[in-house]
């Protein structure tokens, strides 16, 4: 299995969404970090078939996914972001809609609603209707509705908003489980939906991809770089003026901030091991031309 983007822009008008962005990915999970409005929905849309891209193309084990929509379509599953369900049907009403919608013959849906409402932890709400789902239980039903054919490509695009931290937590362990034998794209700004899953990271900014690695791999990048002092409250609003700040704790000596810098931000600053957070900020505000003090 093999998704490859090659070279894939796309304009709104002047707007320049994606430029020149090429991966390619083999089984597993796809961390696709980037702020709002780096472009991650234009590419998902694009690789869901739902859009077109103003230049380059893209493969599904080398098939061109312009040309055989239909074929790509029987192997992708999509769960975009704001997934729209009818509330007044019951779960299995509503997967059997989408079966429907997908082409899948009624006999195979039934079977493969039932083993997903197994599988997604449903079969005891199966016959509720799905307006009264907490914001959790609708992600599970959207994400089984994405499942229903059995792709090979899933794409889930900023999956966890809404949701409190322990349908968040369900929901990552949910596709880490699934992620053996698709591809998975998870597209997200939130570094802790997919520090524990992703096999691999991509971070884009401004639609352009500035890395693409193994997640231990971003650690190294910014060993060295990641500082801990502690400072009086007064003194936040300026350091994060002059610095690229990803954390700050209140503790009883002070505020502790923690800075990524390529060099010692203040004399009696420590380094301290970096996070996959740390990577993140390092790659979107120091490495990519940031403006303050590095
Ligand atoms: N239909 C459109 N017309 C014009 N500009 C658009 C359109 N859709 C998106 N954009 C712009 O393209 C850029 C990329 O948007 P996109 O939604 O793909 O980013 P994103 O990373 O998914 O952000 P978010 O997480 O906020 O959805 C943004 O600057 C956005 O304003």
């Amino acid at each position: 299995m093999e998704l490859m983007i090659d070279q894939v822009s796309k304009n709104y008008g002047n707007k320049q969404a994606l430029t020149d962005f090429s991966l390619c990915l083999k089984s597993g999970v796809l961390g696709l970090l980037g702020p709002n409005g780096a472009g991650k929905t234009t590419l998902m849309k694009i690789l869901a078939t739902l859009m077109r891209a103003t230049d380059g193309k893209v493969t599904l084990d080398g098939m061109n996914i312009v040309n055989n929509p239909k074929e790509i379509r029987k192997n992708l599953g999509y769960l975009p972001q704001d997934f729209g369900i009818y509330p007044n049907l019951n779960v299995i009403e509503f997967l059997e809609y989408m079966a429907a919608v997908k082409g899948l013959p009624m006999k195979l849906a039934r079977q493969r609603i039932q083993d997903l409402l197994d599988a997604l932890n449903l079969a005891q709400d199966a016959k509720r209707r799905i307006g009264g789902f907490s914001g959790g239980m609708k992600q599970r039903i959207g994400i089984a509705q994405a499942l229903l054919n059995d792709p090979k490509l899933l794409i889930v695009d900023e999956p966890t908003v809404g949701l409190d931290p322990e349908e968040r937590i369900r929901f990552r362990n949910l596709l880490a489980n699934l992620a053996s034998e698709r591809i998975i794209i998870l597209s997200t700004h939130i570094v802790s939906d997919v520090e524990s899953i992703a096999s691999q990271i991509a971070i884009m900014s401004e639609g352009k991809l500035l890395q693409h690695a193994l997640p231990e791999d971003l650690l190294i990048d910014v060993e060295h770089k990641v500082w801990e002092c502690t400072v009086p409250s007064r003194q936040l609003p300026e350091i994060q003026q002059s610095h690229v700040v990803s954390r700050v704790f209140q503790r009883s000596d002070g505020m502790h901030v923690r800075i990524i810098s390529n060099r010692r931000p203040f004399p009696d600053a420590e380094m301290i091991s970096p996070t996959l957070e740390d990577a993140y900020l390092y790659y979107i505000s120091v490495r990519n031309g940031g403006t303050r003090n590095d």
